[in-house]
């Protein structure tokens, strides 16, 4: 009838889908920092060695925010600052290379990068207006070329297909960016869904069996840190293979599932309910005495006996009884569960319909055991 339950150890992930994202971001943004650097370098040296001194050592200047950035990140772990660091370090690169026109006047290229890697980092709507201030950056250039800083001078055909292809790039990153988003909402949406049915029982909507496994190793490392005791109560609903048999198994489904909404009454918002197998149940009561526990099993077992259990207008007749335990009286979780295991034999053992063990209130003489 009662099996006691093995403890297996938790091993759920804590991290939440949206932290692992900015780590993965992090690590994305690093990569490319160092790509920059090297490619700054590169470049830099490159133009260095075709005579152009000024534009070389520009570049190379530019090596110092990326790479400070890196460190400054490495160091306070700032990844809002890590993002805006390289945002603003590019969008200023890009500004010099339109301005000036880099090598050939082939440095406006270098902007078609910036499209992706702004929608990626912010949102749709951030990446949106800050790209709408590079447009208008980069036509006040193309329109202004004798403006203080402005060495570049494009033609007309090479600002036509400038404008036109990076257009055709932004409107193509923000789609793919907002389907993305949209995927990623919606894998989210699916992954809580199955997060809660992994760790709920489907007919009675309590925790299952998993979830109170669970929960179990966290209030027993709580009481070994910081001696917060807590206790359990195993139920067992009584001779429920005669409601299946003499009303049928939708009648018993039917009890379990009135049966857990009735405990939902009578438990606190920190206790825990669980299914613990078919009929068993198990309430985790954190901060609670087995006085306490006791008193609340009491009331529980008062309420079932007291309440008339419907299955298309026939009364069925349920009672239940119960084993508890406190930590306290045992040394680990899986003792603990023995005793109340212990105790909810006795409890059927006696007659059923009652509570065990049987003790004696601290305040009055009146046992808290109820007899049927
Ligand atoms: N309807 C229904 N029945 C279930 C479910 N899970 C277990 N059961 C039934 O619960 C009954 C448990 O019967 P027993 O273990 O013999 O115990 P009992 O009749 O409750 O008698 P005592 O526990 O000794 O009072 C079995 O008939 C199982 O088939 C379920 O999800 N739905």
């Amino acid at each position: 009838m009662i099996r006691t339950a093995m403890i297996h150890e938790a091993t759920a992930d804590h991290l939440t889908s949206g932290e692992q994202e900015e780590r993965q971001i992090s690590r994305l943004l690093n990569g490319l920092s160092v790509m920059a650097a090297l490619f700054l370098a590169g470049i830099g040296t490159k133009a260095w060695y075709a005579e152009h001194p000024v534009h070389a050592w520009v570049l190379w200047l530019f090596i110092v925010p990326v790479v400070f950035n890196m460190i400054w990140y490495a160091w306070k772990r700032d990844r809002a600052v890590q993002k805006a660091g390289l945002l603003i370090t590019v969008g200023l690169l890009f500004a010099y290379l339109l301005a000036s026109g880099g090598e050939g006047n082939t440095g406006p290229l270098w902007f078609y990068v910036f499209p992706p890697l702004l929608f990626y980092l912010t949102s749709l709507k951030g990446g949106t207006a800050i790209l709408l201030f590079c447009y208008l950056l980069a036509v006040i250039v193309f329109q202004f070329p004798g403006l203080p800083l402005v060495t570049a001078e494009y033609s007309t055909d090479f600002k036509i297909r400038f404008f036109a292809t990076l257009t055709f790039e932004s409107i193509f990153c923000f789609v793919l960016e907002a389907g993305r988003l949209r995927a990623r909402g919606r894998l989210l949406a699916l992954a809580k869904t199955h997060e809660r049915a992994a760790r709920t029982d489907e007919l009675t909507g309590l925790a299952n069996r998993r979830e109170m496994q669970n929960r179990l190793d966290t209030e027993f490392s709580r009481f070994k840190r910081a001696g917060h005791h807590f206790s359990v109560v195993l139920i067992d609903l009584d001779l429920f293979k005669r409601i299946n048999d003499d009303h049928g198994h939708n009648a018993g489904d039917s009890v379990l599932r009135q049966f857990a909404d009735l405990t939902h009454t009578v438990v606190r918002q920190s206790d825990l309910a669980a299914r613990w197998g078919g009929e068993e149940f198990l309430l985790l009561l954190p901060d609670t005495s087995l006085l306490q526990a006791l008193a609340l099993a009491e009331r529980l077992r008062a309420e079932v006996a007291s309440t008339q259990f419907q299955y298309q207008g026939e009364t069925l007749p349920v009672t239940i009884s119960a084993g508890v335990c406190s930590i306290s009286k045992a040394g680990s979780v899986t003792e603990l569960l023995k005793q109340a295991d212990i105790q909810l034999y006795n409890a059927k053992d006696a007659g059923r319909n009652r509570i065990a063990p049987r003790v004696r209130s601290q305040s009055t003489t009146e046992p808290t055991e109820t007899r049927a």
